[in-house]
């Protein structure tokens, strides 16, 4: 077979099989020799060897023949000049035909165990992330590429990538699932350049089923590794395979990138993680609690501690979750039950921080209005219940919503001692579980403060 046969059949096969695929998979094919019905090729590498060998034979026998080509069979052989990537297998010296390698180990990032489906918790803020990462994670056809994560910082959009990875190889173990940071795709790519393995490299990221790649903002400003990362993302695409990616913000706001990437991202599917609301915030902590406690037997947990941590908290899990371990270990270490107050102590710093700025005397405000009572009343000696309860929710609420100490809020109700504070809280906490009316009234007021 002369060659000029085998530059038509590239030319059908450049229409076949697509411009990323001809440029990363064909066009590095050399015929050597056609013997005995064997189109025989030199290719650089032995993992581009079996690649080929196992995507590509049969399309290119197709042409061969239908080129009259004198080909039944074809074989691609490593060229003896190129040097062997590292992670591909040993060819067999007396072997000219490419034996069955694995494919190249993939250069992603290790998965948390922790992060699964099951262990994420569900609200109204992630539920649409959550619903579209499970789509993708149940595999069939791509029904948006890519699949775009954003949302602030400890959202749980790493935590759902990883979920993804790991339903995904528990459904399909033959799939290539790559996960890696922008970060460490920046790294493998300068790495490659300055290895001179740019083929290898190639390869690999384009040998993938399913790519993920968190916190993609980081590439911004970054040209050579967004130019790898644009062909990357199109040769996948093209071929027909699934990619994910995450950031802290919508494609369109990430400075510095290039706008061919920006929308490609947006081509997708594109969905925010909205910051926490309480509802969620009190579900994570209970469903940590939880393990906790199993790992903690024995320690004692109040009513309205995880209440208090939701809506004291900020909106970041992160921040929520290392608020927990740290009370549970707290506790654990002085041998206490864990209480609002060891709660207070143990946690201070981190309240302090998060401290949503609603003050003592907004809260009697509001209280006051609500059981239509006047304020003088709340802070004055009036022991009625008409007055005394709804000057119990207001201590309540003090408790929960400000950092101020049992014997500030004291002051604050016309100098009130702290024992009288703390009976209050405590009466309210299990009104609350006795009364619906006083747990209504309570939530209400709370929404009402917090808006
Ligand atoms: N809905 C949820 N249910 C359970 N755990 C969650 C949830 N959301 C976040 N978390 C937990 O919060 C922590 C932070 O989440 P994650 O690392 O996924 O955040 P992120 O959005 O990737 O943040 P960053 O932008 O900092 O990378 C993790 O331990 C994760 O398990």
């Amino acid at each position: 077979m002369k060659n000029d046969t085998w530059g038509r059949v590239k030319q059908q096969l450049l229409e076949s099989v697509g411009r990323n695929n001809f440029a990363n998979w064909i066009e590095p094919l050399e015929l050597t020799k056609v013997d005995n019905g064997v189109a025989v090729f030199s290719v650089p590498t032995s993992f581009m060897a079996n690649w080929v060998s196992r995507n590509f034979a049969d399309t290119i026998l197709t042409h061969l023949k239908a080129a009259n080509a004198p080909a039944s069979r074809v074989e691609f052989k490593v060229a003896a000049h190129q040097p062997q990537p590292a992670t591909s297998e040993p060819k067999p010296a007396a072997a000219p035909v490419v034996a069955p390698v694995e494919p190249a180990e993939l250069p992603g990032a290790p998965l948390d165990a922790r992060f699964t489906f099951d262990n994420f918790v569900v609200g109204k803020p992630n539920e649409l992330a959550h619903a579209a990462a499970r789509r993708v994670a149940e595999g069939g056809p791509v029904t948006f590429n890519p699949l775009f994560l954003y949302g602030g910082v400890g959202l749980g959009k790493t935590h759902l990538m990883h979920a993804i990875a790991h339903e995904t190889r528990t459904r399909n173990p033959e799939l290539r699932v790559l996960y890696l940071s922008a970060e460490q795709f920046m790294y493998r790519f300068v790495q490659a350049l300055r290895d001179r393995q740019m083929i290898d490299f190639k390869q690999i990221f384009r040998s993938v089923d399913v790519l993920m790649v968190d916190d993609v903002q980081f590439i911004a400003g970054k040209d050579s590794t967004q130019e790898e990362f644009f062909h990357t993302f199109n040769a996948l695409v093209d071929q027909g395979k699934q990619i994910i990616i995450s950031a802290d913000r919508a494609p369109g706001e990430i400075k510095n990138l290039e706008d061919r990437i920006k929308s490609r991202l947006q081509c997708g599917l594109v969905v925010d993680l909205h910051p926490t609301d309480y509802e969620l915030r009190l579900g994570i902590l209970q469903t940590k609690a939880e393990a906790y406690r199993a790992q903690y037997s024995g320690l004692q947990f109040a009513d309205g501690v995880l209440e208090f941590l939701a809506h004291r908290i900020s909106t970041n899990v992160r921040v929520l979750e290392g608020a927990l371990m740290r009370l549970f270990a707290f506790a654990s270490l002085v041998g206490r039950e864990i209480t609002l107050d060891l709660t207070q102590e143990c946690l201070a710093d981190i309240l302090k921080q998060s401290d949503r700025k609603v003050t003592v005397e907004e809260i009697q405000r509001k209280v006051s209005e609500h059981y239509a009572i006047r304020l003088s009343d709340m802070i004055g000696p009036k022991r009625v219940r008409s007055i005394a309860r709804p000057r119990q929710v207001a201590m309540y609420l003090a408790k929960q919503l400000t950092s101020r100490s049992l014997p500030e809020i004291g002051r604050r109700f016309g100098g009130r001692d702290h024992t009288t504070v703390m009976h209050g809280v405590r009466r309210i906490e299990e009104l609350k579980g006795t009364d619906s009316q006083i747990a209504d009234d309570v939530e209400m007021l709370r929404r009402a403060l917090e808006a």
